[in-house]
């Protein structure tokens, strides 16, 4: 049986053809323009270009406090008995260049204006006597000596002129954007996002008394645009693998994704009918040592008269959850951003488990600080209908496939979900 590993590398290799043309495509993005039209057309991109500072950053010499700025050497004989007094010139607010300071003067600066000509040091307003703003003409005394250079920010000190801010292809965050456009870019190059086609199936998503909700478009849907892809949904309540096969010939050809992502339909049904569809046209399925999700289906699959790349998962909604976080966005960080996989960390369980033999485990738990030290605590059970414990976990423990059982205490891999929102408030029904 092919292995979680095995086949989360079988991801990769599908996802890196098949978003070659998104990587490719670059297309140019103003903040500004972005900020007064749609601010969430920033999110979730990645870079398109290497990005390198277009001036010195910080800009120029600049107050790191709202203080005095001084002459370092006019303060050389200063003592708390005989503070050198200096004559007050004209105040330098943050966003004006302020005139050249003579010796013997003191100009009012705020944090982040120009450090004068002739200024080498500041003094935090705090320090004078009086401790707060003069006027010009007046005298502030000044108590203690500086060094040239306090409190004075450096041209350049962040960043030189031309020196990398960040790598193609990194993901772009708020720090990210910060960044570059500190670093005085208007506009920069990122990749168009991925376009994914999310598909659920099933007859039992029709209405009727057998019918129920349909949780895995949404979750499909949430997941990879919250992964920065642009997606699309399509819905297929039926078990006709004719009208599938149609309907996704006639969505791909009009949409062109890169990538399409099906749930349900994949098993030993008699009507499984993404199997059904799409297995005559490449889709290549199996069953792999995962519980959740051991049904997966992968491959290039001849839809809309070319080869697609289709990522095919079981219908239960916790196995396209666990599927997503473990495959799908795990392969698909890898391909796009380059993001190794977060180092496993290891946390003892609270209750022991139980594990199918030959199956990679996952387990949904909220991890709880004790004293000792953190814990994961089981959330709902092992079953992957169990969609309404999902919320209340926020991590997933890895049981290995060479285990059937776990003991409480025994540390167990640990990996975080809910990317968004890790330090959500605990929860409970009732
Ligand atoms: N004889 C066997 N039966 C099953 C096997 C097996 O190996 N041999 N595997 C089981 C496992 S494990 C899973 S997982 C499921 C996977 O089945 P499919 O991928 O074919 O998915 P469906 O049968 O279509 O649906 C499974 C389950 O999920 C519900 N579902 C489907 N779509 C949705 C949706 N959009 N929203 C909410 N719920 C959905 C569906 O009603 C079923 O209950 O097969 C087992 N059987
Ligand atoms: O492998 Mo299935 O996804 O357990 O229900």
């Amino acid at each position: 049986m092919t292995s979680v590993a095995d086949h989360r590398a079988r991801l990769v290799a599908l996802l890196d053809g098949a978003l070659a043309a998104a990587r490719a495509e670059t297309e140019t993005i103003a903040p500004a323009a972005a900020l007064a039209d749609d601010p969430t057309a920033l999110v979730g991109r990645v870079l398109g270009e290497s990005v390198r500072a277009a001036g010195d950053l910080p800009p120029f010499d600049n107050a790191q406090m709202d203080g005095w700025a001084v002459r370092a050497a006019d303060l050389a004989d200063a003592t708390p008995e005989h503070p050198v007094r200096l004559e007050v010139t004209a105040e330098i607010p943050a966003g004006e260049t302020g005139r050249p300071l003579a010796a013997g003067q003191a100009a009012p600066i705020m944090t982040g204006a120009p450090v004068p000509a002739g200024a080498d040091a500041i003094v935090p307003v705090e320090d004078g006597l009086p401790a707060r703003f003069l006027a010009p003409g007046e005298r502030i005394a000044l108590p203690a000596p500086v060094p040239a250079g306090t409190y004075v920010r450096r041209r350049g000190g962040d960043l030189p002129t031309g020196a990398l801010v960040l790598p193609e292809g990194h993901p772009l965050d708020a720090g990210e954007w910060a960044a570059i456009a500190a670093a005085g870019h208007a506009a920069v190059r990122v990749r168009r996002r991925p376009r994914v086609l999310v598909v659920s199936t099933g007859r039992e998503l029709a209405a009727g008394p057998a019918g129920i909700p349909d949780a895995d478009l949404v979750a499909l849907a949430v997941a990879l645009t919250g992964a920065g892809c642009a997606v699309r949904s399509l819905q297929q309540p039926h078990d006709d693998p004719e009208r599938l096969a149609a309907a996704l010939d006639a969505r791909v050809t009009a949409l062109a994704p890169d990538l399409v992502v099906t749930a349900g339909g994949i098993s030993a049904g008699a009507h499984e009918v993404v199997r059904q569809a799409l297995e005559p046209r490449g889709l290549d399925v199996g069953v792999i040592a995962m519980q959740p999700g051991g049904p997966q289906g992968a491959g290039p699959v001849r839809l809309g008269g070319r080869d697609v790349a289709v990522i095919a998962l079981p219908g239960n909604p916790v196995s396209v959850l666990v599927s997503l976080e473990v495959l799908v966005l795990s392969a698909l960080r890898a391909v796009w951003t380059g993001a190794p996989e977060p180092a496993p960390r290891l946390v003892p369980l609270a209750e022991g488990v139980v594990s199918p033999a030959g199956r990679e485990q996952y387990r949904r738990i909220r991890l709880r600080d004790t004293p000792t030290g953190p814990i994961a605590v089981p959330v709902g059970g092992p079953g992957s209908h169990l969609i309404a414990a999902y919320p209340r976990a926020d991590a997933l423990a890895r049981i290995p496939a060479e285990r059937t059982a776990v003991a409480a205490g025994e540390p167990v891999e640990i990996r975080s979900i809910h990317g968004l929102h890790p330090d959500r408030p605990e929860w409970r029904a009732g």
